[in-house]
């Protein structure tokens, strides 16, 4: 048996793509976090997150890069799947890593054909605009839900000149042409990343699909994080992160009382050990 039909059926409250338009309708926030790994995944599954992103930012947040641009498919891959088995209501999106679409159509859809063959997500994420509309529509085509990637696009670290604010004064035209061009193209719904409040909000007014803000204000339809910021994990974490919960610090003191017990001698027990 594949991990595509596992046997805990999923709910009929599963979070589906057309969630995200009807989110919207309904003026309901879309919740969303990133995810590497099963564990975390079932925890914010069982929280209600509506999405789970597998975001390039595995390389930051766990593999110890200083960009997104070493991530790999085969870095994605073991990751997805562990999301997308641990997911039961939640929607699953796996970011498409720096060189796996940027030739063209055809290298776009292989990547999310290979994405869906061997991990069990329901949805690929790709960074940009215009550029990127015939990749977004040769996805779409084969029936795999896209989503975008426009304002701050951490792929193009270089050619934007380091992690800045993106749509400010006249590119903000050029922003929204680009998400016109993303909706257009078929994506289901887009990430606006560091974008100035006002425009997002205004942006997600003219929009014909859900916009997903991180730094871009309380005007999108809904909110994305990383998950180590958004729980206080993190040795760094970006401004527009919201610490939610100090987990580190709690980590950091579960690991130093069970290394205070097993030097005492009091860890294991008789309860923790076996008599015969
Ligand atoms: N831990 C983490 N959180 C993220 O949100 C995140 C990652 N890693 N890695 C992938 C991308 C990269 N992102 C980044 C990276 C750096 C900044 C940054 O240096 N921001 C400055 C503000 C710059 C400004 O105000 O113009 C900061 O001080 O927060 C922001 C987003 C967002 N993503
Ligand atoms: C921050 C989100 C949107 C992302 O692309 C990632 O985590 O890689
Ligand atoms: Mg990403």
């Amino acid at each position: 048996m594949s991990h595509h039909d596992k046997p805990t059926a999923r709910s009929a409250k599963q979070f589906r793509v057309h969630h995200f338009a009807q989110a919207r309708e309904k003026g309901s926030k879309i919740t969303a976090l990133t995810a590497y790994d099963a564990v975390t995944a079932r925890i914010f599954d069982d929280a209600g997150i509506d999405v789970l992103l597998v975001g390039d930012s595995i390389g930051n947040v766990m593999h110890g890069h200083d960009s997104t641009l070493p991530v790999t498919v085969e870095d994605l891959i073991p990751p997805a799947r562990a999301v997308a088995r641990a997911a039961g209501r939640a929607f699953v999106v796996v970011d498409m890593p720096f060189g796996s679409y940027e030739s063209g159509p055809e290298q776009a859809l292989g990547t999310a054909v290979r994405f869906m063959k061997e991990t069990g997500v329901a949805a690929v994420k790709l960074e940009g605009g215009a550029r990127v509309a015939g990749q977004i529509r040769a996805i779409t085509q084969a029936g795999i839900p896209v989503i975008g990637h426009l304002g701050y696009t951490p792929q193009s670290i270089h050619a934007l000149g380091g992690p800045r604010v993106q749509g400010r004064d006249s590119a903000a035209d050029e922003l929204r042409a680009d998400l016109a061009a993303v909706a257009e193209a078929g994506a289901c719904a887009v990430v606006l990343e560091m974008v100035p409040a006002p425009l997002a909000g205004e942006l997600t007014t003219a929009s014909p699909i859900p916009t997903i803000g991180i730094g871009a204000g309380h005007g999108c339809d809904g909110q994305i994080l990383v998950w180590t910021d958004m729980a206080g994990m993190s040795a760094w974490a970006p401004r527009f992160a919201r610490r939610f919960g100090e987990v580190g610090t709690a980590l950091r003191e579960a690991a130093q009382d069970y290394a205070g017990a097993v030097r005492s001698g009091d860890f294991p027990g008789d309860e923790h050990s076996f008599q015969k």
